[in-house]
């Protein structure tokens, strides 16, 4: 059997008080370019999976989130041509701080009923069952 690479990104639906859920854009240039994402990232040797969104937060958009204020709430696993990608997706409805576009993507603020508007990566499309389930 081929050897899989697993690869292991953790990220966040971010909900505010009008039960929006913030997508960030995959900037021009990257892989998946252009699809909507769930802020986060991959993680870092020697971090916690809660460490590695704190961070990523806060680099992508400035927010300031506390490890009390993340939750589980599903996770995606999706063979990707080169990898394997496993990403818990974590909910949080409290942070510090304005979520501002700090690496140039583009980010938006969307309701359940707007969720499919919003193309994805193919990882993320068994996700938002869950997701829509939560925030109608
Ligand atoms: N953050 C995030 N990544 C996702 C989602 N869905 C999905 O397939 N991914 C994939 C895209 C990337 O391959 C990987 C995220 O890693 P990354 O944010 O470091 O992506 P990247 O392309 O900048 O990585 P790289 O240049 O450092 O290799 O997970 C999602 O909802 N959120």
């Amino acid at each position: 059997m081929a050897d899989i690479k697993l690869t292991l990104v953790v990220a966040c639906a971010l909900i505010d008080a009008d039960k929006r859920v913030l997508l960030a854009q995959r900037p021009e240039g990257k892989a998946l370019a252009g699809l909507w994402e769930f802020p986060g990232g991959k993680i870092e040797p020697g971090e916690r999976p809660e460490q590695t969104l704190i961070r990523e937060l806060h680099e992508e958009i400035g927010i300031t989130v506390s490890e009390p204020c993340l939750a589980p709430l599903t996770f995606a696993s999706h063979a990707y041509e080169t990898f394997h990608l496993l990403m818990p997706l974590y909910i949080c409805r409290r942070w510090e701080g304005l979520a501002v576009a700090r690496e140039g993507q583009n980010l938006a603020w969307v309701r359940a009923s707007k969720l499919r508007d919003y193309p994805m990566p193919p990882a993320d499309i068994p996700l938002l069952p869950h997701l829509m389930d939560l925030l109608l």
